[in-house]
């Protein structure tokens, strides 16, 4: 056995559906996991295979620990990529879409807002959203002039209590916008979660890494 061999792999995934939803995938590649992060308070999950182990940490943070080698391989929603490539290009290999954690990104706005004759108007809209670098490369393309406002959650408040015009979130079966009286107006971009690789452990690591990634690209299709 090489040195690579015995060496621990690291994956980073966020609790929750990203993590509900690997759960088939790991089992594909003949990995199981005992402790459920939702039950468990430890970061630092172990897994039937001994030399690998998970790291349970924000959505949006996923890409920072595969980038700087904390992990070496994790999943990542396409909003969260987006959104983070866009402040620090390059350094992530995305091998795959695995297809889990189906969604969209959509611009949203209360009921009754009249969204096409604001942007027809030319005037400028307050989108709130977490996505800032996505909203303002969509409206730049449309031509659309808007502030926008940064919120960390529960953006569909924003408009309803006069905080903006319009946000830009994730939107599944639209029960949420549903729910807050909003109504979706306009797609951004699909939205799946994404296999991200450390570039440097691709290189170092291909033979402990290359099995599970196949694995999961096999059992994704
Ligand atoms: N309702 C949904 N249906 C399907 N996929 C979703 C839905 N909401 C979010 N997603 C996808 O799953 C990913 C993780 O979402 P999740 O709700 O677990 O974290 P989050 O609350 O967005 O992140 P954070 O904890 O960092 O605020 C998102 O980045 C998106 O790609
Ligand atoms: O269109 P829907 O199916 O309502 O999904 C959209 C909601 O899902 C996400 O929130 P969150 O992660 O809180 O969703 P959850 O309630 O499913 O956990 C997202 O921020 C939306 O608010």
């Amino acid at each position: 056995m090489s040195n690579e061999d015995n060496e621990m792999l690291t994956m980073a995934l966020s609790k929750g559906r990203i993590f509900e939803e690997t759960m088939p995938l790991l089992e594909a590649a003949g990995i199981s996991v005992n402790e459920s992060p939702e039950s468990s308070r430890k970061l630092i999950l172990p897994t039937s295979d001994p030399r690998l182990r998970l790291l349970i940490v924000r959505a949006s943070d996923v890409p920072t620990y595969v980038q700087y080698g904390a992990a070496d391989f994790g999943i990542a929603g396409r909003d969260v990529l987006y959104e983070y490539m866009q402040e620090q290009p390059g350094g992530l290999y995305q091998p795959t879409d695995l297809n889990i954690a189906k969604c969209r990104l959509a611009v949203a706005v209360r009921e009754g807002f009249d969204y096409e004759e604001a942007v027809k108007k030319g005037a400028r809209l307050r989108v709130a959203t977490k996505y800032v670098n996505v909203a303002r490369e969509h409206f730049a393309k449309k031509g659309v002039y808007v502030d926008i406002i940064k919120l960390y959650g529960s953006m569909e408040l924003a408009p309803l209590v006069g905080l903006a015009d319009a946000i830009v979130d994730v939107v599944s079966t639209g029960g949420t916008l549903r729910a807050n009286n909003l109504v979706p107006v306009e797609d951004v971009m699909p939205v799946s979660s994404r296999l991200i690789v450390n570039q440097a452990a691709l290189k170092t690591r291909a033979t402990r890494l290359m099995p599970i990634l196949e694995a999961f690209e096999k059992a994704a299709i």
